[in-house]
């Protein structure tokens, strides 16, 4: 399960959590304009805008899990099992394969509104990376701070829908998240009058109670309605730090705990990282499982200009000052 959310405070925010079993071997990564992006039935692209986000290389491509680039666009990519369906070579289109849409789009589109137009004569063929790795069955997330899209590949064809809510997770498909939704309609952050019928007096015995029924469980549908009531209702202030920080809390409700969500064998679905990137300062933020602590790459701090990739590990421990050690122990 994975959870994406857009946000808008005084600047554009975008992340994502990943939640899985284990790491692909997760880098940081930053594609400078010269890196030269190849694809399998497209020209090669040498200069193009750089982008930020999370990914696993291989054969030295980045393959992006969620990224960014300098004009503010972004986009993730989120598990769709059982509904995605890529496609042969489309005559007439532009032929895609499913791990070269972040790229593809990334590296030429400034705005949703760009992005659109090059969704609107593509075709996202079923090749894999390479033989023994699967394609992925993703959909996407596309947003920029006028707007947001999810992008899906379906049997029927690439659909391009307008998401009015900035969220995505996984399954079902996004038109039966937007009438799920609808059944929570009443819910507020305020609280509410008693309407459950006449002459009974039923006492709001606690603050919340205007968002009962709010699903509490892991399932991506219940994901979709907490992060997006979560969202919708977010108040912040305009500074870096309290942005960042509420962006967090947002993606924080549909936080994967180890423990909850059983796959067998012992195995567990946590929330491998969490990510935030400032779209607008060009600067990716992460916690990592077992890192709490929020770690910022920013994109301007490297040479943009280079021709080869430049690579984080993420951090993945935690470091707890005490507070009350000699010398404040960095608190
Ligand atoms: C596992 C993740 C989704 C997590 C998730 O949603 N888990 C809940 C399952 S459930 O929905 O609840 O059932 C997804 C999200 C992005 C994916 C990578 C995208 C690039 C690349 C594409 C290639 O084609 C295959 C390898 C590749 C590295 C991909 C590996 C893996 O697939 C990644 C990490």
């Amino acid at each position: 399960m994975c959870t994406a959310a857009a946000f808008r405070s005084k600047d554009f925010y975008f992340g994502r959590t990943l939640d899985y079993e284990f790491s692909y071997g997760d880098q940081v990564v930053i594609l400078p304009r010269s890196y030269p992006l190849h694809y399998l039935e497209q020209e090669t692209q040498t200069r193009h805008y750089a982008m930020i986000g999370m990914a696993c290389v291989m054969e030295d491509t980045p393959l992006f899990y969620d990224a960014v680039n300098e004009k503010g666009l972004a986009i993730a990519g989120l598990n769709f099992v059982g509904n995605a369906c890529y496609h042969p070579h489309a005559p007439g289109k532009e032929n895609i394969a499913q791990f070269e849409l972040i790229p593809w789009l990334l590296s030429q589109c400034a705005s949703v509104a760009e992005a659109r137009k090059r969704l609107e004569c593509m075709n996202i063929l079923d090749t894999p990376f390479r033989p023994g790795l699967p394609a992925a069955q993703l959909h996407w997330l596309i947003a920029d701070r006028e707007g947001s899209l999810t992008v899906e590949s379906v049997a029927e064809g690439l659909m391009i829908y307008e998401n009015p809510v900035g969220v995505l997770t996984n399954n079902p498909p996004f038109p039966m998240q937007m009438q799920n939704l609808a059944n929570y309609r009443h819910l507020s952050p305020d609280p509410v009058e008693a309407t459950f019928g006449p002459g009974l007096s039923l006492p709001q015995y606690s603050r919340g109670m205007g968002a009962l029924g709010l699903p509490g469980d892991l399932s991506s549908q219940s994901r979709f309605v907490r992060v997006a009531f979560t969202k919708l209702n977010s108040r912040c202030g305009e500074s870096e730090e309290e942005s960042v920080s509420q962006f967090f809390h947002i993606l924080g409700s549909v936080d994967q705990q180890r423990g909850c969500c059983h796959l067998g064998e012992g195995k567990y679905e946590i929330t491998l990282y969490t990510s935030c990137c400032n779209t607008d300062r060009g600067i990716y933020y992460y916690t990592t499982y077992d890192n709490h602590r929020i770690i910022g790459v920013d994109m301007h701090r490297e040479d943009l200009e280079g021709g080869s990739l430049i690579r984080y590990a993420p951090v993945t421990k935690e470091r707890i000052p005490i507070q009350n050690a000699p010398k404040g122990d960095g608190v």
